[in-house]
């Protein structure tokens, strides 16, 4: 179904693959070739692992460009950047939309400044 996956931390559960600290790379399963609930939970299981470890490095990310901004936090969220940021994504994923695409990065952003408020 896809290449072999490397779990950084040495477990058997589905990983990405961390060849670096730096770097992340993540074999995309093709949804056409799954045809096992096995497999469709492996492959999700593959995917939420690349997930956890991105929405974690984002979530730090925006911690960063809250120190940097002359208000941070929830005081400073700025709507014209998020839907910049939805728009954006909605180029690469048309599948989902604009508008499941705002509701999902409201959820992404809220927790980020959530955490970086309360680390
Ligand atoms: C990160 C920023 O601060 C807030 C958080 C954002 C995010 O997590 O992407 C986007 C806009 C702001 O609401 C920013 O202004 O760029």
């Amino acid at each position: 179904m896809h290449d072999q996956v490397i779990d950084p931390a040495g477990h058997d559960a589905p990983g990405p693959a961390c060849g670096r600290p730096d770097e992340l790379r993540v074999p995309l399963p093709s949804p056409a070739e799954i045809t096992t609930l096995g497999a469709a939970r492996a492959a999700i299981d593959g995917l939420d692992a690349a997930l956890a470890v991105l929405l974690e490095r984002r979530a730090a990310v925006a911690a960063v460009v809250q120190r940097l901004k002359p208000v941070g936090g929830f005081a400073g969220r700025d709507p014209g950047r998020e839907r910049e940021i939805v728009a954006a994504m909605a180029e690469r994923a048309p599948s989902l939309g604009p508008e499941r695409l705002a509701r999902i990065m409201a959820a992404v952003i809220e927790a980020g400044l959530d955490a970086a408020e309360s680390p």
